[in-house]
């Protein structure tokens, strides 16, 4: 792979604040035309990485190159290369959906129509209302529509689709395929799991300011803590078992018990991988975390039902 072919280069990346490492030798690449995901807990430091990459943040330490420029020293020109949607939108302004499109889309040597864009982010209707008097999920889907409207090559997207409804998710998700199509280099934070199994090809997890993971989605996580459960309810009690082989379990759970009630064999999500993950990651994660609450929830129902198959009479 050539150094072209490499839309964002981050290396040994640190950021401190006073003692505090909020980053702490963070390294990946994303490659041009590919959906990032930058996962992890509330203080991870995926917004600090983010803004050190749109070169809002000036980094402690290491190397970041974004579209082949040190986004510390990034001018005009490489600026309008790039689409932005920021964690906390900004847009509250006097001005229409329709005037403030039209007056970001004059900044761009290339930009897109903004009827296109009005329709991409399902704000037809609102397209004369004043941004102040839109609720806030219209508004979030105006800082996307800002994001977009001067075709970047690289899209940043921090929490995009806090305060969508599931409605305006599933359009939004619609939109970000039609940009990978269109050969778009996205990199993406959320904390909608399910949204970065949609939409990324791969993903990176951040704890406590460090890499703890990174893969394509379908990669993340242990192999073991990939195996499929298979989960069915007993005399009352619900069990679960991971297997290898998910089919040849339920065979032997049939011949045991006969037809099991409420049985299901599933992949562990990437909710589940990356909780487990973070878990794993210990206390350096900042804080209990709601991630940690929820791993432990599942390794109690895996004590209910036996760690083995061998326990649950299965071998
Ligand atoms: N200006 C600052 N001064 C001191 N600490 C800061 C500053 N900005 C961020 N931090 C700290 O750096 C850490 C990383 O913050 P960051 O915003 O990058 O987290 P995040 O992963 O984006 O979290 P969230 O999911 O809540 O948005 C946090 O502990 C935060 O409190």
């Amino acid at each position: 792979m050539t150094s072209t072919d490499i839309a964002v280069s981050v290396q040994n990346l640190t950021k401190s604040y006073g003692a505090f490492a909020a980053l702490d030798g963070v390294t990946f690449d994303i490659e041009r035309g590919e959906t990032f995901a930058l996962l992890g807990p509330n203080g991870a430091g995926k917004s600090t990485t983010i803004e050190i990459l749109e070169g809002y943040r000036d980094r402690s330490g290491g190397e970041a190159r974004v579209l082949g420029v040190d986004p510390q020293h990034g001018g005009l020109e490489w600026k309008a290369r790039l689409g932005i949607v920021l964690q906390s939108s900004g847009e509250s302004g006097n001005v229409t959906v329709r005037e403030q499109l039209t007056q970001f889309a004059g900044f761009y040597p290339n930009a897109r129509s903004v009827n296109d864009v009005i329709a991409a982010v399902g704000l037809e209707e609102k397209a004369g209302t004043r941004i102040k008097n839109l609720s806030g999920g219209q508004r979030r889907r105006v800082d996307v529509a800002l994001g977009v409207i001067g075709r970047p090559e690289l899209l940043f997207l921090d929490e995009p689709t806090t305060g969508f409804d599931p409605e305006a998710r599933r359009q939004f998700w619609e939109l970000i395929h039609e940009l990978k199509r269109e050969g778009t280099t996205i990199l993406l934070t959320t904390h909608y799991l399910d949204e970065a199994a949609q939409l990324s090809d791969r993903a990176a997890v951040v704890a406590g300011g460090k890499l703890i993971d990174i893969g394509p989605v379908g990669s993340l996580g242990s192999a073991e803590a990939r195996v499929p459960i298979v989960r069915w309810l007993e005399n009352g009690v619900s069990r679960e078992v991971r297997s290898h082989d998910p089919g040849a379990t339920v065979a032997d759970l049939v011949r045991r018990i006969g037809e099991p009630q409420n049985l299901e064999v599933v992949r562990p999500s990437l909710e589940d991988i990356y909780l487990g993950l973070v878990a794993d990651s210990g206390p350096a994660s900042h804080g209990e975390s709601s991630a940690r609450v929820a791993a432990n929830t599942l390794t109690t129902e895996a004590a209910i039902a036996g760690t083995s198959s061998k326990e649950n009479g299965l071998a």
